[in-house]
């Protein structure tokens, strides 16, 4: 296990917990369902979640998991069930915001509603009560406080001062759990944290797993929901696994191997999900960057041909998205020289890019690449209008038609093309952003920043075989991943970034987790430098 380190996550590790004897109920839920226009999001789920226990939801993109979390956070009235949360039961159908927090049910979800341009001290105490004077006023100094401590006890990498928008991904993350999680100290709570280390680096997911068994030990009850399930084997004690918005499986992590957990998952065997590398021969060279510096990235040289797929593995803050941001206009060049195809090119903004077969998959995709309030398929449609232009209209069942394929190719589901993008599942919205992109079938070099995060594990290996089926069509894709794991079974070649610099370039008979994970933290002056 590369990313994790089970036994360093807890005094408490799981497996041990007293499994011999049942702990009492922390949430018992029966029959509840909830039906969204198009889709039944939930069908008679019974889940039963044990104080002291960190219990995963596993399932594919869109079975319901976000849904479960909404109805018992009373962000959405339930159409029928019941649910028991710290011995009180409530018709699910009535259950509010209040009633839910009042009886202590905590939610973080995938994308946390923070303030951007407020502090991390005031988005932690705005997510709870101000702290007042006597005088009724607000405590500056106990905000200060408050925020001091819990940055302290979750190892976040931000000052109480510092805004929400200045951070990281990660961070921001960190700091929506912080502020969750700030009153849980006493009683016993059920938290919820949906993804919550989708984002994260591998340091920060440690530390934030290791929370988790504290708060379980503590005797709170956890649910975690993950895609990544090297994390829910190191963490929980109980995983149940759901299908189509019903529960499918129930399982003791105890005795699960991942193997039998991407069988309940996606209802294909691990081995079937491998991803393959073409044997083929490497074609002509499609891009070379030489001597590039932008932002934190200092002099990469480094080329790529048609049919490759090359990696990049480095820590966050390494330079690894603003390496391939630079590539296609993103971020300012400093100095350097990118060519695609020979040809020198140096792109002020990324339509030039993606205008010269240039195309770029950013990390945030919710912020950078979705458009909430259109179709699934006008976001899928947004990458080739001008193929579909007929010089007074467009040719609109062709583009029906295709994007339907579409859709059934990337497995995104959803009711039909024309609802709205922000009533998919995170992980659809993630899939159909890929499809906008994979789709151009003139791309020449692909740069995919995290292409996995938040996708489940049985679309994580379609995904892969469709960057391979436009890199043996001539192009080249650049990969960054935080998942050393996939980037080993996936990539044809790994660079490896520390500090804005390449240190290493590990051909593929090299490629193990192991050795990269050990790659990206050497410290200066290893011999790889
Ligand atoms: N507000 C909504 N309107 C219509 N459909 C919705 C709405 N919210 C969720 N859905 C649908 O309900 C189903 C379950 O979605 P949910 O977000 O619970 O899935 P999930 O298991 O959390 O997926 P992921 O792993 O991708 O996050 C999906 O088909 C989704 O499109």
């Amino acid at each position: 296990m590369t990313r994790l380190d089970a036994a360093r996550l807890s005094t408490v590790p799981a497996g041990e917990v007293d499994s011999a004897v049942e702990k009492p109920l922390a949430l018992s839920i029966r029959g509840l369902s909830k039906v969204f226009p198009g889709t039944q999001a939930l069908r008679d789920v019974d889940l039963d979640v044990r104080y002291g226990e960190v219990h995963a939801l596993c399932g594919g993109n869109g079975c319901g998991k976000s849904t479960l979390i909404k109805m018992l956070s009373g962000s959405g009235p339930a159409d029928r069930g019941t649910v028991t949360i710290n011995g009180k039961q409530l018709d699910a159908a009535n259950i509010d915001a209040q009633t839910s927090y009042d009886l202590g049910f905590r939610v973080v979800h995938q994308d946390p509603p923070l303030y951007p341009d407020l502090s991390v001290a005031e988005n932690i105490a705005l997510a709870a009560r101000y702290p007042r004077t006597r005088l009724g006023r607000i405590a500056w100094a106990g905000v200060r406080q408050r925020a001091e401590e819990l940055i302290e006890r979750y190892g976040i990498q931000a000052s109480p001062g510092t805004l929400v928008r200045d951070l990281p991904v990660s961070v921001r993350t960190q700091v929506a759990i912080a502020a969750a999680l700030q009153d849980v100290d006493s009683g016993r709570c059920v938290v919820a944290l949906d993804e919550p280390t989708a984002a994260l680096p591998a340091a920060e997911v440690q530390v934030l797993l290791g929370a988790m068994r504290q708060l379980a030990a503590l005797g709170h009850a956890i649910i975690f929901v993950s895609h990544r399930l090297d994390e829910v084997l190191a963490v929980t004690d109980r995983v149940t696994v759901m299908r189509d918005g019903r529960v499918f499986k129930d399982h003791r992590t105890e005795k699960l191997t991942e193997a039998e957990l991407i069988e309940s998952i996606v209802g294909r065997t691990a081995e079937e999900l491998r991803p393959q590398r073409s044997a083929a021969p490497l074609g002509e060279e499609v891009l070379s960057v030489s001597g590039l510096a932008a932002g934190p990235v200092r002099e990469a040289t480094f080329e790529i041909r048609a049919g490759e797929v090359v990696g990049v593995a480095g820590l966050l803050g390494s330079g690894r998205s603003e390496l391939l941001s630079a590539i296609c206009g993103g971020l300012r060049k400093e100095r350097g020289e990118v060519r695609v195809k020979g040809q020198p090119v140096d792109f002020d903004r990324i339509d030039q890019a993606i205008r010269t077969g240039v195309v770029m998959i950013p990390e945030d995709r919710p912020r950078a690449g979705a458009f909430l309030d259109m179709t699934v398929d006008q976001n899928m449609d947004v990458s080739v209008l001008d193929r579909y232009w007929r010089g007074l209209g467009f040719a609109r069942k062709r583009m029906r038609v295709d994007a339907a394929k579409l859709r059934a190719q990337f497995g995104v589901k959803a009711p039909s093309g024309s609802v709205p993008m922000r009533t998919l599942s995170g992980g659809n919205q993630q899939k159909a952003i890929l499809a906008r992109w994979l789709r151009r079938d003139e791309a020449s070099v692909l740069l995919l920043d995290e292409p996995t995060q938040g996708v489940d594990v049985g679309a994580r290996s379609d995904i892969y075989a469709l960057v391979r089926k436009a890199t043996a069509a001539g192009a080249a894709a650049v990969v960054v991943t935080s998942d050393l794991e996939e980037l080993a079974q996936f990539v044809d070649r790994a660079l490896v970034l520390r500090n804005g610099r390449i240190v290493a370039s590990v051909p593929r008979e090299e490629l193990t987790a192991h050795r990269l994970n050990e790659l990206v933290h050497m410290k200066s002056g290893g011999k790889n430098d």
